[in-house]
């Protein structure tokens, strides 16, 4: 009898878009959005893919299916694909990686750095999000560091909403200095029907805070996409 593939469970899958954080802002990507989170963040913008209200939304399909249906969108042309959710950790996404790597795929992996896989070493790119007190979640740094295995090229992004999350970013640099470090300001309106406000005002003030600071290391960026086209999902 032939093995049962590991089945992934996924909330969404949609692009080819442009990522909209960190790292790799701007480049065409494919996300694939995975359902269920062992984290619960008071802000999180993608409730749809961690609340367990929405777990009939959530399809199990096959690493074959997924990678059918990231070639139907990037024509099948090999592109960025970022695996978040959720906590895409918590999928059994090797086979996925392996299979999408001979087709021409890169992927990266958006996680909160809760739990730790062998497989990360197979991934191109790795971004850790530590979560800030904001959040109403506390990182676990013995766990966080787990995730650091050789192989992908690794960036921590931060969110920051307030003074107390810009000094935990302080200290996640102070922990992990040789990772590079990308500061996002939050969207404190993440309904999808509504529209996010003061965006400008909460990038400017974080710029200003870094700079006054003379702290030159991480990067600032907006979320692009929230930018562009509000909390609309899908791209
Ligand atoms: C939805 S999460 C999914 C991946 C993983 N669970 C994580 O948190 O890294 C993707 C990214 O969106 C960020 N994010 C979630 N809600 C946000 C918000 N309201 N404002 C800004 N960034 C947010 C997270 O911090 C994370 O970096
Ligand atoms: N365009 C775009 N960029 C993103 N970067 C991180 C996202 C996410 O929700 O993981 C995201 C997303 O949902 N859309
Ligand atoms: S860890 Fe990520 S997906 Fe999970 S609740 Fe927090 S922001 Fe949302
Ligand atoms: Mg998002």
């Amino acid at each position: 009898m032939g093995r049962v593939p590991a089945m992934i469970r996924v909330s969404e899958i949609f692009g080819p878009t442009i990522q909209g954080e960190g790292a790799l802002i701007g480049l065409p990507t494919v996300f694939v959005r995975t359902g269920g989170c062992d984290y619960r963040c008071s802000w999180c913008d993608s409730l749809h893919a961690v609340d367990s209200a929405f777990r009939h939304t959530w399809v199990p399909m096959t690493a074959e299916a997924i990678l059918g249906r990231i070639a139907e969108l990037s024509g099948g042309r090999g592109l960025m694909v970022s695996l978040s959710g959720g906590n895409p950790a918590i999928q059994p996404l090797a086979p996925l990686i392996a299979a999408g790597h001979a087709q021409g795929y890169r992927f990266a992996l958006e996680t909160q750095g809760s739990i730790a896989q062998d497989w990360f070493a197979d991934l191109d790119w790795l971004v850790l999000s530590p979560k800030p007190p904001s959040s109403g979640e506390t990182v676990d740094w013995d766990r966080f560091a787990a995730c650091l295995v050789p192989g992908p090229q690794v960036v921590m992004k931060i969110v920051i909403f307030d003074e107390a999350d810009y000094a935990f970013a302080r200290d996640a640099a102070r922990r992990f200095p040789d990772l590079p470090l990308y500061l996002q300001p939050g969207n404190p309106v993440v309904e999808e029907t509504a529209t996010p406000t003061g965006l400008n005002e909460r990038m400017l003030w974080l710029v200003d805070r870094v700079v006054q600071d003379g702290w030159f290391a991480p990067r600032i960026l907006p979320q692009l996409h929230v930018i562009l086209w509000g909390n609309k999902r899908g791209v």
